[in-house]
């Protein structure tokens, strides 16, 4: 496949002031998607091209789906489960209760059914915030919550290697994309080190996905871009730009999952900058990768 069959498509203008959490339901052609400060979960089905919305009581930072069905999502700093039907959501675990000005950020499920998510303190503007507040946690099917690790600035971008053992990471404001050692039964991470550096112009690394050949696909914020990284070799093999420069996270979807959906953002930028951008906050798909992705995991519990 060459470079010049990838086109470039604005799916959905939905205006997201940040866009995050493409997650693809296969069991309804649709695209799930949040945007965090508009306190909103959206549904957009690929075949009617339709958007359903439920809005939450707080920042939604990311949402997944959930094996007995329905959805879990990232709320202010609790984990909960979402009806879609009635839009109902109840509380399974809270974090960060002595951090009142933190919310959860990323988060995403692993291959044994537990939901991961990181905080963040809340942002003045983007990537402005107070250090070191976020932590990153995982809800247990049984419900109870685990915490990793503590200082982390903005947690952002997760997954796992196609054979289970790796968990990458990325705390955006370490320009890095980190990996550890991975012990799926347990859950338990260990032997944290860097796989990939940002450079200047891919500015700040965001959301995450792995592709069905292993390697990843990291969202650039104010980058307007994808990147795609081996992580064994640490090197990126290929940039693809996009129209707009808040770019926040990417998952694959649609027909055997080869095709790239991107969320973005528009908050911090300012009218001048969204003019230029009309389609800042929109849903994008990218098609002619050559690649493939996987299925997202479901919540167990
Ligand atoms: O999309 C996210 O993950 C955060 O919630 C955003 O706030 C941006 O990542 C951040 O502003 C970039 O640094
Ligand atoms: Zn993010």
């Amino acid at each position: 496949m060459t470079m010049s069959s990838i086109k470039i498509e604005c799916v959905l203008l939905e205006n997201c002031l940040c866009g995050e959490s493409p997650v693809w339901e296969e069991a309804s052609n649709s695209l799930l998607f949040v945007d965090i400060p508009a306190k909103k979960v959206c549904r957009w089905d690929s075949l009617s091209k339709q958007v359903q919305r439920v809005t939450v009581d707080a920042s939604v930072s990311s949402v997944a789906l959930r094996q007995s069905g329905g959805y879990v999502a990232t709320i202010g700093t609790k984990f909960c489960t979402l009806n879609w039907e009635d839009q109902s959501v109840t509380v399974l675990a809270t974090v960060d209760k002595d951090k009142k000005n933190n919310r959860f950020n990323d988060g995403k499920v692993d291959p044994a059914g537990r939901y991961f998510a990181g905080t963040m303190a809340e942002e003045t503007a983007p990537a402005i915030l107070e250090q070191h507040q976020g932590s990153l946690y995982s809800l247990f099917p049984d419900h109870h919550v685990e915490k990793y690790f503590d200082k982390v600035n903005i947690s952002n971008g997760l997954d796992w290697s196609l054979d289970h053992k790796i968990f990458y990471y990325i705390d955006s404001l370490s320009y890095s994309v980190d990996a550890f050692d991975y012990e799926l039964q347990t859950g338990k991470i260990c032997n944290r080190r860097s796989v990939y550096r940002l450079e200047k112009e891919e500015q700040i690394p965001d959301g995450m996905c792995i592709d069905a050949d292993g390697k990843l696909w990291v969202a650039c914020y104010n980058g307007g871009r994808v990147i795609r990284l081996d992580p064994e070799t640490g090197k990126r093999l290929q940039t693809v730009k996009l129209p707009v420069d808040k770019t926040t996270s990417c998952c694959f979807g649609g027909k055997d999952y080869s095709e790239m959906y991107v969320t973005c953002a528009r908050y911090g930028m300012d009218p001048e900058w969204l003019i230029r951008q009309p389609e800042a906050g929109g849903i994008f798909k990218i098609t002619g990768l050559g690649v493939k992705g996987i299925p997202p995991y479901p919540y167990a519990g």
